[in-house]
């Protein structure tokens, strides 16, 4: 059985979580619905932190909000002590909404634009991770002649191909992101910064992937980037106060995968920077890392009602749920895979082999293929386990499907933190045709 955290089956044969019957919940809020399991969401930053506090270095654990962002996610992050990485004008005005500190904010983004650069100046945030030279020219004409230098970190692409999906992967040369390091890119963006009044770069940040099991990317990444800050070292004397190596923590979906604990990944980055740092003889700076996936991810789990079922003799059975592509695009994007239960019978005989078929006009609209379950029923209720990265954050109104609710829970309460999505919000920025004028 596929259980996280907090999920269990209680004396009815359903699937609880945080001590609440998600049964009961999909009848009071309505499905699609995503629960999350803030405890488990708790346990996940203190295990990252409390790795770092082990080896006594200083290090930041910043939550990447694109994996699921909303204001109480925001707060939650705040109360256990997290950094946040935003990567838009969108997420940064929901960590502000969040009343989240500006200065444990890190601002990321390929294409950020003027706009964007000057909310994240105006409310101070504590870093801006400069990803291209069109970035720097605006925060330097943001800046102006005599304004206050801005943190910096410079992103760059280290040359590492994780081991993961092509369209999650971020480290490699080939990339849209960051300065590379091997062609020159990363060292011209040093000059420019160092040379300007505009600037005070605190270091260096970089991300190979994401859904990453193994640790040698982050080693790998690790070297090449303190070769090069040895040898801005030795050319200018810069002392990086930061080496900032990304997120892409992996997590278990399904039983293909088999991640190692989250203080597994943060001892062989701290070892390898420890090391990095002695061999080029830097002082040890402060270690940042972004996981968003391996904080939130486990903890998130969709309630569907069961609809239609269609039989292709000899071929497969589908069941359509109410939801589907709209609410957790990575299977018909990535082929991602998953675990579900019904939540209403957890425990039945898993008699039958089916597929698991939104609701939209697509046939690619599938979240589970050929899974094992008891035999489902309309009104039933499907849970899909590990949806809580990714899912709502990437969900999407296509066929004009509102957007499900989210419910926070813990210790035996739940608490609303998304409404869902009513008709009216979905047509509230549409204009009608303008009246034609007689002729
Ligand atoms: C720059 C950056 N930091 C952090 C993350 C978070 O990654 P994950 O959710 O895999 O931990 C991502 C997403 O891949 C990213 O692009
Ligand atoms: N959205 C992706 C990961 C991208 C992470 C952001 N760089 C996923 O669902 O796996």
């Amino acid at each position: 059985m596929f259980f996280h955290g907090t999920s269990r089956v209680n004396e009815k044969g359903h699937l609880e979580i945080g001590g609440v019957d998600t049964v009961e919940l999909a009848k009071t809020y309505g499905t699609p619905l995503y629960i999350y399991d803030v405890a488990l969401i708790r346990a996940r930053a203190r295990a990252f932190k409390g790795a770092f506090r082990r080896h006594g270095v200083q290090a930041q654990v910043a939550y990447a909000s694109k994996a699921f962002s909303s204001v109480a996610m925001v707060q939650l992050a705040a109360e256990e002590q997290l950094s946040l990485d935003v990567v838009s004008g969108g997420e940064l005005y929901t960590a502000l909404a969040g009343g989240f500190p500006p200065e444990r904010i890190h601002f990321h983004g390929n294409n950020k634009s003027w706009d964007e650069l000057a909310m994240a100046l105006e409310h101070g945030v504590g870093c801006i991770v400069a990803d291209n030279f069109y970035e720097l020219e605006l925060i330097e004409q943001l800046v102006g002649p005599s304004g206050r230098a801005v943190p910096v970190l410079l992103r760059v692409t280290p040359g590492v191909e994780a081991h993961t999906h092509d369209y999650i992967l971020t480290g490699q040369e080939d990339s849209k992101f960051g300065f590379d390091l091997n062609n020159g890119q990363a060292d011209e963006a040093f000059r420019r910064v160092m040379a300007s009044a505009a600037f005070q770069l605190l270091g260096v940040h970089c991300h190979i992937g994401s859904q990453i099991f193994e640790t040698t990317g982050f080693v790998l990444a690790a070297r090449k980037v303190f070769a090069k800050l040895a040898e801005w070292h030795k050319t200018c004397g810069f002392v990086p106060a930061v080496v900032n190596l990304g997120g892409g923590f992996g997590i278990r979906y399904t039983d293909e995968d088999d991640p190692i604990p989250v203080s597994a990944y943060v001892d062989c980055i701290v070892d390898e920077v420890k090391t990095q740092a002695e061999v080029h003889q830097l002082p040890m700076p402060e270690i940042w890392i972004e996981p968003g996936r391996s904080l939130v991810g486990d903890a998130g789990t969709t309630i569907y009602t069961i609809g239609s079922r269609k039989e292709v003799p000899n071929v497969r059975t589908y069941i359509a749920v109410d939801g589907g592509m709209s609410d957790n695009i990575r299977p018909a994007l990535y082929g991602a895979k998953y675990e579900a239960v019904l939540a209403n019978r957890v425990l039945g005989d898993r008699m039958e082999v089916v597929s698991i078929a939104g609701k939209c006009c697509e046939s690619g609209d599938m979240l589970i293929w050929d899974i094992a379950l008891p035999e489902a029923k309309p009104g039933d209720y499907l849970a899909v386990f590990c949806t809580g990265a990714y899912g709502y954050s990437m969900a999407n109104n296509y066929n004009r499907l509102p957007r499900p609710a989210v419910v926070f829970v813990e210790n035996g309460d739940a608490q609303l933190v998304v409404k869902r999505e009513t008709y009216e919000d979905l047509i509230q920025y549409d204009l009608p045709l303008k009246a034609k004028v007689n002729q």
